[in-house]
């Protein structure tokens, strides 16, 4: 297995109630280094754009209005399997259907408001590490 990198995203809902440290400490007990790591209050145009992908489901409007609703933590995260490692501490996307000892299992509120986003493949890593990291804050 090679180590590789992975995009996350410590979400309003968890950045409000103080779990920036203990998300990235379950992170970082699951094997994942982090690389890069910034606080930032995303536009809404960084919003609608990192959720493009979205924009015709039907809570598209609500997603962008949480994602802007308080500061998020983006973070470049390094590990072996990065990607899989991630989504399986992560857990599901519902809270309800997560397992125990996960990430939203453990602190997200709802399906909405679920504390974290990690990315689903290498490729897509790439595409989320680049639309908020320049080269120059990658050196690892
Ligand atoms: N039914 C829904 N109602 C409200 N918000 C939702 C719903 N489904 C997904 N979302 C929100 O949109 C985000 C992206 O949905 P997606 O299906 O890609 O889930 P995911 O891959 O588990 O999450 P992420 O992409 O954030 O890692 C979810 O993390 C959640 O915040």
């Amino acid at each position: 297995m090679a180590v590789t990198r992975t995009f996350s995203i410590i979400k309003p809902d968890a950045t409000r109630r103080n779990l920036t440290g203990a998300v990235t400490k379950m992170l970082e007990d699951a094997g994942l280094r982090v690389v890069a790591s910034k606080r930032i209050q995303m536009t809404r145009e960084q919003a609608e754009g990192f959720y493009a992908v979205h924009k015709e489901r039907p809570f598209f409007g609500e997603l962008v209005e949480f994602m802007i609703s308080g500061p998020v933590v983006v973070q470049v995260l390094e590990g072996e399997d990065a990607v899989k490692r991630n989504r399986d501490v992560m857990g599901a996307t519902n809270p309800a259907d997560a397992d125990e000892g996960t990430i939203r299992k453990t602190y997200a509120e709802s399906i909405e408001a679920n504390s974290v986003h990690g990315s689903d493949s290498d490729e897509n890593a790439k595409i989320e590490i680049d639309f908020f990291f320049n080269e120059d804050e990658l050196v690892g």
